[in-house]
């Protein structure tokens, strides 16, 4: 099973916003507002929609923090791989509120309760709150992890192709 999903971390000055998880994978922990993407939709779209399903809240703008793939393995064999594109925002309206899915609370950012969340997150998120782009990519086993590598997305500061 291969799924491409996205996370999204609304931002308000030093504070990020986190659901906790009422259902689905993740159910019990801290983690971003986000799913699965859909047929026909892009990242960005489904990443809006996620949030305005999850929390009532619609991003104005979003900005691409990176992209992080979780590959699970079961008895020796991948169960599931899930490309996740992480966004945050810091532009959105209304205020957020609690669905079937999620319940909302602000954490200030040095205060982000990783003992309650994916084990992963400890790596890359600051990296993310801290305004960088990352790569990374983990791998579980029954959901424990087991390996991962994770690298700081650079800006080129050459263009990568030369039309002239
Ligand atoms: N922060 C973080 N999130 C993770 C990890 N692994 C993992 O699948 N996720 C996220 C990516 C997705 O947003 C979400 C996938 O869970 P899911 O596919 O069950 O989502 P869901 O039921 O809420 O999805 P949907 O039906 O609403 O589309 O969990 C991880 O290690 N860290």
């Amino acid at each position: 099973m291969i799924l491409v999903e996205t996370l999204l971390y609304l931002v308000r000055g030093g504070e990020v916003l986190l659901i906790l998880k009422k259902r689905g994978l993740g159910a019990g922990l801290y983690n971003g507002v986000g799913g699965k993407v859909k047929p026909g939709e892009t990242p960005e779209e489904a990443a809006v929609r996620e949030a305005v399903e999850e929390i009532g809240v619609k991003p104005l703008q979003l900005n691409w923090g990176g992209l992080l793939e979780f590959w699970n393995f079961v008895d020796g064999g991948v169960e599931s791989v899930h490309y996740v594109h992480v966004f945050t925002s810091n532009s959105y309206v209304g205020e957020p509120r609690e669905s079937e899915e999620a319940i909302p609370q602000w954490f200030r950012k040095e205060e982000v309760p990783y003992d309650k969340m994916w084990e992963d997150d400890r790596y890359w998120l600051p990296v993310v709150l801290g305004g960088g782009r990352i790569y990374g990519r983990f791998e579980f086993q029954k959901w424990k992890l087991r390996r991962w590598s994770l690298y700081l997305l650079e800006e080129a500061s050459q263009p990568l192709l030369d039309l002239v």
